[in-house]
């Protein structure tokens, strides 16, 4: 009940102080928001009895509990604010997150219930709760499950993937990379939308593909859903920002219609066996649906999945 709210405090894996409501109750405070649908609570998995992270006091320590908190409380506010959808589900389904899952595992997830983070190894990842597009990211794949439902393989893993990139990325809105702020390896991100290829891929040890005609063929990585991502990813940013790619100019319309024309496409035509082609189509005609069949956005669709050899 409302009486138990109370803003709390708090200190990021990387120092910084953040604020974010929490719950007090029994003299105790616990990483419990009621004020966001139905509560965004975080808890840490190394106490194994799903225990939220409490406090005797308003300052929480535990630097990825406080991000993964914070994280996903403006990864909530960002699909609501900007797409009136509350949570996952969109009945205010509680965010959970647990922080310190695995040893040192260098990954994060969404396993259909909860986000999970890994604290990484300190070599190639640093606190993977740390990030705020690892947050929206993975808070992504619940709300994919919840819609598209795109399958976890090949193509349509490829899109489940790359949607999870594209929303990580409009949250985390300040550069076009994934991980930028996690990784501990000396590299930019662990992924870029604006140019693919700038990193190289683990599993194949080649460029991220820019370009249908690059796509990843194996079977590795479930038919390369983290690699193949990155030619639907670099349409995305083509969308939004524009610019030249194997010949072809795409003038784009802004982040603020390409995430409305990805968010339309995801929920209103995508279904769980879509591949790249139907991806196109879908974005067209949401784009047609949102802002005209003759406009610039449907325009900017059709140019950047031409520019990716997507047709
Ligand atoms: C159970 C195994 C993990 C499943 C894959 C999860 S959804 C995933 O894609 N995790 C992200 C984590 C992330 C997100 C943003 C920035 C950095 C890292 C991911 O991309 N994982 C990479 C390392 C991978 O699994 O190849
Ligand atoms: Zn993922």
């Amino acid at each position: 009940n409302a009486t138990n709210d109370v803003t709390a405090f708090g200190t990021g894996v990387f120092g910084e102080r953040k604020r974010f409501e929490a719950q007090a109750f029994d003299g105790m405070f616990r990483l419990f928001d009621e004020t966001r649908g139905d509560g965004v609570v975080t808890f840490d998995n190394t106490t194994g009895t799903n225990l939220d992270v409490v406090s005797i006091n308003k300052m929480f320590t535990d630097g990825s509990a406080v991000d993964a908190h914070a994280n996903a409380q403006i990864t909530y506010d960002y699909y609501q604010d900007t797409f009136g959808r509350n949570s996952v589900d969109d009945n205010g389904q509680i965010l959970i997150s647990a922080v310190h899952v695995g040893d040192n595992w260098n990954n994060a997830s969404w396993n259909g219930r909860q986000m999970s983070y890994g604290d990484g190894d300190g070599i190639r990842f640093h606190p993977l709760a740390a990030g705020l597009d690892v947050a929206a990211h993975e808070m992504t794949h619940g709300v994919i499950q919840h819609t598209a439902n795109l399958i976890y393989r090949n193509e349509s893993g490829a899109l489940n993937e790359s949607f999870a990139d594209i929303f990580g990325v409009m949250v985390d809105r300040d550069d076009w990379l994934i991980g930028e702020a996690i990784m501990a390896d000396g590299t930019i991100g662990l992924r870029s939308m604006e140019d693919p290829t700038d990193l190289i891929e683990r599993r194949t040890q080649a460029p991220y593909p820019d370009h249908w005609s690059r796509r990843y063929t194996g079977t590795l990585d479930n038919g390369g859903v983290h690699i193949n991502s990155s030619i639907n990813n670099k349409a995305a940013y083509l969308v939004s920002e524009g610019g030249e790619h194997f010949d072809v100019t795409v003038n784009g319309v802004g982040r603020e219609k390409t995430e409305q024309i990805y968010y339309r496409a995801l929920t209103l035509y995508l279904t769980r066996s879509s591949d790249f082609s139907m991806m196109r189509e879908a974005a067209i005609q949401a784009a047609g649906d949102l802002y005209g069949s003759n406009s610039d956005a449907v325009a900017a669709v059709e140019q950047a999945y031409d520019a990716v050899g997507v047709y």
